[in-house]
């Protein structure tokens, strides 16, 4: 077994990002010097008095924004501790180098195994980007102790962990087992009695309460009974007044609180799931929970509709009005997949939940949808999560399987924007290696893709709805475009030196459009052409107050990070769930210059940027993009 491609087998291997206190390697890029011309910027600023907005194109070609006094450099020398940004990334980019960074995020379920604050501690060095909590199990004085760790994690660590509360929703499902029972096994053969009567604990032996009341009048004598998508299965054989009698015939493991779901005749019974609401009344209550917490994502059960989100939406925004509480819909059941883009187009993300996914529809086609989900997402611009069983063997054992790793890859190949590990960092036995193996496989396959220069494009349509929109839509297109290693423009004279070209030029708002549209900025003028190759873009700088802007350049999914800077915490841990966005806190002004500069000062104060390194810079409080050398 090649011992290095396969580290995270090895029990002693701990994760680079660990070492923390082990010298800082140069940055790879800046080892090289560069060829390419310094600094050229092109910034453009809409008239806001103008009735019909114009937009200005400047620059001078000598110097750009660094050719003034440098009083906005002398400015950010008195604030040297004025970016927020954790340790691990800080850590990461010292170490890797710009490019090396992950891309794909990290999500894990917090249980038993993982929920004190040196668990969780372990779990952000490990690469947790969102912490998610299930409303399924355990009580809201427990959620609320996580909620409050993972929150004191990042205050004390500076960590950007966002939490994600995850609803119980209506399908029916088993209860407790009862007494102290963590689990209970079903032999073939067995007669279990599923029951909606309620029990003094410990239960009866064999016996199972289920949730939901209509349950004994609603499954008929002959119907399959599956367990977790079929993980144990009965055939009803009797029917008992509230007690109803099963012979199991796939024998397994029942876990509390697991999805029940019923089949006649080779189909799924959905009539009355159909009916129940898809926020039951005890969800309405965690969802007020999670706002009065503060959650940053709440995620949907069992969604069967748009009309569900936009009324919970709505529901968020006249609850906390200066919350921005994202709502994800999970997408596990037959009628999400039916209304699949209405419900995305509805939402702020998307989950793919494997897990009931797969009790719902044949499992050969959960492959599929997972594709189509994960596509539909990145066109539409909302992130999404790849959930369920990516490592399910680890809750029991210290390596994966093969299948798992290759599981993770086509994921991350697929290039969605997180992993999620559910009952593996929940309850099993090995969450941190879990993290690790999650961790390292995909890096391993980001890089080998980008080097390979695999990755299929994607038609990415127009989503803007509004002008302003539209334009910030373009200009991050083209940003990515600029970034070499995409293939697009690659020997196609990627243009620096745009200063002195469109100098003092003013243009109308829709001509700069078209011309970013056609990627007239980058490809059309052709300086010296020898230099494109040389054109390795380090990092996309991106100013975000609200976070659109550096989704809009997550979407287009470019060769380098994407350094995302915003005001405010709960943005930035928001951001966290993103694909390629690292998240900064910083103060910053509507001065493009003076941010750049105190930016540019304060990283390289921290030795995460070098002099020389290649940037491109957009933002959008003034819709503008600049290329750049870092001075
Ligand atoms: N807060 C908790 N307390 C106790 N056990 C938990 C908790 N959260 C998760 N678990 C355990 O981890 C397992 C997997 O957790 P997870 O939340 O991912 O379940 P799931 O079935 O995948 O999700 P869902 O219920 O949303 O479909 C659960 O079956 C349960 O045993
Ligand atoms: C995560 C989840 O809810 C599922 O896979 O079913
Ligand atoms: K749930
Ligand atoms: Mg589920």
């Amino acid at each position: 077994m090649a011992s290095q491609a396969l580290h995270f087998l090895n029990p002693t291997y701990s994760a680079p990002t660990r070492s923390l206190s082990s010298p800082s390697k140069p940055l790879l890029l800046a080892q090289s010097p560069r060829r390419v011309r310094p600094i050229s910027a092109i910034s453009s600023d809409i008239d806001s008095s103008s009735s019909s907005p114009s937009v200005m194109i400047s620059g001078n070609g000598k110097g750009g924004i660094f050719g003034g006094d440098g009083t906005a450099a002398a400015a950010a020398v008195a604030d040297v501790s004025g970016i927020e940004v954790d340790a691990v990334t800080e850590a990461e980019l010292k170490e890797n180098g710009f490019r090396s960074t992950r891309r794909t995020k990290l999500v894990c379920t917090i249980g038993p195994a993982t929920c004190g604050f040196e668990q969780l501690e372990a779990l952000a060095v490990g690469g947790m980007n969102v912490a998610r909590i299930n409303m399924c199990h355990g009580t809201r004085d427990w959620h609320r102790r996580v909620i409050e760790r993972v929150r004191r994690l990042n205050e004390e660590k500076g960590y950007a962990v966002a939490i994600m509360m995850d609803t119980e929703g209506s399908e029916i499902h088993m209860g407790d087992l009862g007494g102290a029972a963590s689990a209970a096994r079903a032999e073939d053969g067995e007669i279990w009695t599923f029951s909606v009567r309620a029990f003094d604990s410990p239960l009866p032996e064999q016996t199972i309460n289920v949730n939901y009341e209509g349950f004994a009048e609603d499954v008929k004598v002959g119907d399959d009974l599956l367990v977790d998508g079929g993980m144990v299965r009965f055939e009803v054989i009797e029917k008992i007044g509230p007690d109803v009698k099963c012979r199991c015939t796939d024998p397994g493991l029942l876990l509390p609180r697991a999805n029940l779901t019923f089949w006649r005749d080779g189909s799924l019974v959905r009539e009355r799931n159909a009916m129940l609401p898809t926020i039951s009344s005890k969800d309405w209550l965690d969802i007020d929970f999670g706002i009065s917490e503060g959650v940053d994502f709440i995620a949907i059960s069992f969604v069967k509709s748009a009309e569900v989100i936009r009324h919970l939406k709505s529901y968020i925004a006249a609850r906390s009005r200066d919350s921005d509480i994202a709502v994800i819909a999970k997408i596990e059941s037959v009628d999400s997949l039916k209304n699949l883009e209405e419900i995305i187009r509805a939402s702020d993300g998307a989950m793919v939940a494997r897990g009931d996914l797969g009790a719902q529809i044949p499992l050969e086609q959960v492959p599929s949808a997972q594709q189509k989900i994960v596509q539909l997402c990145r066109q539409l611009d909302r992130p999404v999560i790849v959930a369920s069983q990516l490592l399910e063997s680890m809750i029991e054992y210290p390596t994966p399987t093969r299948a798992e790793v290759a599981d993770i890859s086509e994921a991350v190949r697929q290039r969605a924007d997180a992993l999620m590990l559910s009952g593996e960092s929940a309850m099993g036995q090995y969450p941190e290696k879990a993290l690790t193996v999650l961790r390292s496989v995909s890096l391993r396959i980001e890089k080998w893709w980008r080097e390979e220069k695999r990755q299929e494009a994607m038609v990415l349509p127009e989503i803007s709805s509004s002008f302003a929109d539209s334009i910030s839509e373009e200009i991050c297109n083209s940003a990515a475009k600029m970034v070499a290693g995409n293939g697009k423009h690659s020997g196609n004279g990627v243009t620096m030196g745009l200063g002195t070209t469109l100098c003092g030029l003013r243009l109308c708002s829709t001509h700069v459009l078209e011309c970013l549209r056609s990627s007239w900025l980058v490809s059309s003028i052709v300086i010296e052409a020898h230099l494109a190759d040389n054109l390795e873009v380090d990092a996309i700088f991106v100013y975000t107050k609200t976070g659109q802007m550096a989704s809009l350049l997550s979407r287009c999914r470019p060769d380098c990070p994407i350094f995302a800077f915003t005001t405010t915490t709960s943005v930035r841990r928001r951001l966290n769930l993103q694909w390629g966005l690292i998240p900064f806190r910083l103060n910053f002004s509507d001065d493009m210059e003076s941010n750049l500069n105190r930016t540019f000062f304060l990283l390289k104060a921290r030795g995460m940027i070098q002099s020389g390194d290649l940037v491109i810079a957009v933002s959008d409080m003034l819709q503008s993009i600049q290329v750049m050398n870092v001075p």
